[in-house]
């Protein structure tokens, strides 16, 4: 994990079929092995913030620079390097991969076309099992575990990937409280070894104690950005999250 760049210059993203854009005029820089957290409250941008820097929907202005690649012309480079545990997700309970199919995946697409997975990426997934601590369910179905169980599938996953970013979106949402300090650990030793997190959260109880780069947003603006220690950023988000329903 080396550490990946972000810089994001007057970026607008709309979805498919829509005039009126998303995310408007976002400007933001993140540097290699920072652990940025994105607040703000429900429909401000956070997920279409971040599926817009690893590519998957569409840029319609500005310019955005993942890992020093521009993420319009090498998409497919950049999500080589940036994993993404999406937010609520739930496998079907009858889906055909047990839990070590499914972290095995994270090394795909690291993987030549038609290339079966080697020595290097068994060894990466099953560090990856080992940190979580779910070993115990490699043979299992991934579609009969628990939510919290798929969760930390999905993380084991993209850390088997070593990213250079990490992008999550509520990873803590189906977590109980001793699971969400477990991961956050995670995130932390994964931060120091050089990965830069970026995870959207509305739960800010489990966050590590180092420095953290908060940024909010409302109706599809960077509205603040800071620094401060884990335990101040509840408050920070709080204060600066319009309200919605005012
Ligand atoms: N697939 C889609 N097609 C069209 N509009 C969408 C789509 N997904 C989201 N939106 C709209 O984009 C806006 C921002 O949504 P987004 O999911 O990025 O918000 P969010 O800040 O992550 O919200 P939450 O905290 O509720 O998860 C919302 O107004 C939403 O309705």
């Amino acid at each position: 994990m080396a550490g990946g760049s972000i810089n994001l210059a007057r970026v607008y993203t709309a979805y498919e079929g829509s005039d009126l854009p998303v995310l408007r005029d976002v400007s933001t820089s993140v540097e290699p092995g920072e652990f940025v957290v994105v607040g703000g409250p429900n429909g401000a941008g956070k997920t279409t913030l971040l599926e817009s820097i690893n590519g998957m929907l569409p840029i319609t202005h500005g310019t955005a620079t993942v890992c020093g690649l521009d993420v319009l012309s090498h998409g497919y480079a950049v999500r080589r390097r940036v994993g993404y545990v999406i937010q609520n997700f739930a496998f079907d309970p009858l889906a055909p991969f047990t839990v070590g199919h499914v972290v095995m995946m994270g090394r795909y697409g690291l993987l030549g076309y038609g290339r079966q997975p080697g020595e290097e990426d068994r060894r990466a997934a099953e560090e990856a099992l080992h940190l979580l601590g779910i070993e115990d369910l490699e043979e299992r179905s991934i579609g009969k575990l628990s939510g919290g169980q798929q969760q930390k599938v999905l993380i084991a996953q993209n850390l088997a990937k070593k990213p250079d970013i990490l992008l999550l979106d509520e990873p803590f949402s189906n977590l109980d409280l001793c699971t969400r300090d477990f991961i956050s650990e995670i995130l932390t030793g994964t931060a120091d070894a050089g990965c830069t997190i970026v995870m959207v959260s509305h739960a800010f109880d489990a966050l590590p104690a180092r420095e953290i780069r908060v940024l909010v947003m409302n109706d599809g603006r960077l509205t603040f950005d800071t620094r401060c220690p884990g335990e101040e950023v509840e408050e920070r988000v709080r204060t600066h999250s319009g309200d919605p329903h005012a």
